[in-house]
This record gives structure tokens, C-alpha cells and sequence, in this order.
């Protein structure tokens, strides 16, 4: 199976060495990725596992603007040669290109949606309920649903953030479908919302594989696993982060897929108060994934989006 590669510089040799945080869902995705790899070229992969300064100090997470830290400190590993690649999950990648690593596969997508964990359905939880989530994303949208519950913002794992709600702390969290099932979870959700109720984080449920830009043996091997629809369906979603210039946190919802050789993307910018959303749809040509990412988010800016994004409770 690995004949094609086997021959070319830099391809043969030992394992190839996938730098990964060390959290169960870090490591599932990663193994899932290494299996798949070499299921398609014959090349063995080994997981090393990467602590962070973000794995060590909650703090310092925040103060550095979130994932970033992780994210950062895996690049570091590539760039320094420690590890040859690493997979992320797509929606913690900020926009912005940095110097050196390369976006080198995304994978078949899981699924995209975001899930109410609870015992009971949105419909069911009585009046005042108090649902757990720190995303102005997932806040305004839920308060456009569901006005009169209570939003408590919460940080931490997807296990930290259940445990709230089994010790009755919260009546419910919400929580990517995609990452419940990595960590084997999913017997906590009551409803997966459709998009059209809960638009996701722009590349939720996908993964990115990253490797040093000036590796192209690397680029090749990596890229036998990268799925060209899910990659031009998180074109389409990240453009509109990238022109709104607004990040992981911001109060951005997009989906885009393909039905029938259209491309077909959704978008939403709400207020962080939930009190006003603005939410769009284009579609058109696959091959211009790009293109019709930016014309939407020129659209939403012509609709506000820019003054939506600055109000904040
Ligand atoms: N920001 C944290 C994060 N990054 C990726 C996932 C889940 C998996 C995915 O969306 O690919 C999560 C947890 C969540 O939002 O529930």
C-alpha cells in the first residue's frame, strides 16, 4: 500500500511522530487520524503526547485568549522538529496563516452540530431552566430559542462541564456533538439542535492536520486522508470569520455543505444579548467555496454585523 511513498525522501524511515495533547479528546482524535493514515499509506504513526503551558495553568488559558495556547505550543513542536504533524480540531485554529506551518488535511467532518446535554429536550426544560455555556455564539442563539432561560457562563472540559449537570448544579450544557462522541459521551445528550435552531462554530466537528510548510514528502503523506468537500465546506465557514475578523469566541454561527454539486452556506452574527441576530444564506459552485464565503460575510457586514458583534450585556 505505502509503495507509491516508500521511495521519496523523507518518506521512509521510522514512525511518523504525531504531536498531540494529552486530554482523552486529543488523543482519540489523534489515534483516529494515525490509524487512518496508516490504513491509506502503509506508514506506522506514533503518538506524542505534548503538555502545555495551557494543560498546566487554567489561568493562563484565558489571559492568552483561550486555545491559542494549545494550539501555539503544538506548532512550536513542528517548527522545532519534535514532532512531524499534529491534529487540531478545526475550530480551534484561528484564521490567520503563521509563517512556516501548513494546513496539510482535513479530514472526513464529524458531525457538525452542537447538543443539549440534559435529561430532557429544549421544549422540556421548565421555565427558568439554567443551562451552562460560556460561548456568545451558543448563548445569543439559545436566548433567541428559549428567552426566558438562564445562561450561566462555565469554563472547562466537556467532563467538567457535565459533572454540573449530573450533581444538579445546572438543568443542562451544550457541548459539540462531534467532541461528546470522541469522549464517549453521547448518552448525555437530550437534543442534537438542527442548524437551523443552533448554527455551529465555523469548522465545528472537523479536524485539521498541520505540518511544517517546507516538508512536501509530509504534505503528500498527510494529504491521502484529506476529504476536498469537508475542506471547501470549512473554506466557505472560516472566510466569514476571517472578513468579520472576529475569532472562536465571537458571536458567529455558519454551516455549509454540499447538496447536489451546490455549495450551500448559512451564517449568523448575533448580539451577545441574543436580542437581534442577522442570519444569511448563499450558494453556489463548490470550486468557489472561498469567493461565496466573502460575498456572504460582505452581505452581514452591509446588515450591521459589525455593530451586532461590538454590543455587549
Ligand atoms: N472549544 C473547545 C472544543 N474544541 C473542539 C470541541 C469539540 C469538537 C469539535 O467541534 O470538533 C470543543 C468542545 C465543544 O465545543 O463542545
Amino acid at each position: 500500500m505505502s509503495q507509491g511513498l516508500s521511495g521519496r525522501p523523507g518518506a521512509t524511515g521510522g514512525p511518523l511522530r504525531l504531536g498531540t495533547r494529552k486530554s482523552l479528546m486529543a488523543t482519540t482524535q489523534s489515534q483516529r487520524v494515525a490509524d487512518l493514515l496508516t490504513e491509506r499509506t502503509g506508514r506506522a504513526v506514533e503518538l506524542v503526547g505534548v503538555t502545555t503551558q495551557g494543560d498546566v495553568s487554567k489561568a493562563l488559558v484565558a489571559q492568552m485568549g483561550g486555545t491559542g495556547v494549545f494550539v501555539n505550543a503544538l506548532r512550536d513542536k513542528i517548527l522545532s522538529g519534535e514532532v512531524d504533524f499534529a491534529v487540531h480540531s478545526l475550530k480551534d485554529l484561528p484564521t490567520s496563516e503563521t509563517p512556516g506551518i501548513a494546513l496539510a488535511a482535513t479530514p472526513a467532518r464529524d458531525d457538525p452540530r452542537d447538543a443539549l446535554c440534559s435529561p430532557v429536550k429544549l421544549a422540556d426544560l421548565p421555565h427558568g431552566a439554567r443551562v451552562g455555556t460560556g460561548s456568545p455564539r451558543r448563548i445569543a442563539q439559545l436566548r433567541a430559542l428559549r428567552p426566558d432561560l438562564e445562561v450561566i457562563p462555565i469554563r472547562g472540559n466537556a467532563d467538567t462541564r457535565l459533572a454540573k449537570v449530573t450533581d444538579g448544579d445546572l438543568d443542562a450544557v451544550v457541548l459539540a456533538h462531534a467532541g461528546l462522541r470522541r469522549i464517549g459521551r453521547v448518552e448525555a445528550v437530550g437534543e442534537v439542535f438542527d442548524t437551523d435552531q443552533m448554527l455551529p462554530a465555523p469548522g465545528q466537528g472537523a479536524l485539521a492536520l498541520e505540518c511544517r510548510s517546507d516538508r512536501a514528502d509530509l504534505l503528500e503523506l498527510l494529504g491521502t486522508v484529506n476529504d476536498a468537500a469537508t475542506r471547501r465546506a470549512v473554506t466557505a465557514e472560516r472566510t466569514i470569520l476571517a472578513v468579520l475578523e472576529a475569532g472562536c469566541s465571537a458571536p458567529v454561527g455558519t454551516y455549509a455543505a454540499e447538496v447536489e454539486e451546490e455549495l450551500h452556506l448559512t451564517a449568523t452574527v448575533a448580539a451577545y444579548d441574543g436580542s437581534r441576530q442577522i442570519r444569511l444564506s448563499a450558494s453556489g459552485h463548490p470550486d468557489a467555496a472561498e469567493q461565496i464565503g466573502r460575498d456572504l460575510a460582505d452581505r452581514l457586514l452591509a446588515q450591521g454585523a459589525d455593530q451586532l458583534m461590538g454590543e455587549r450585556d
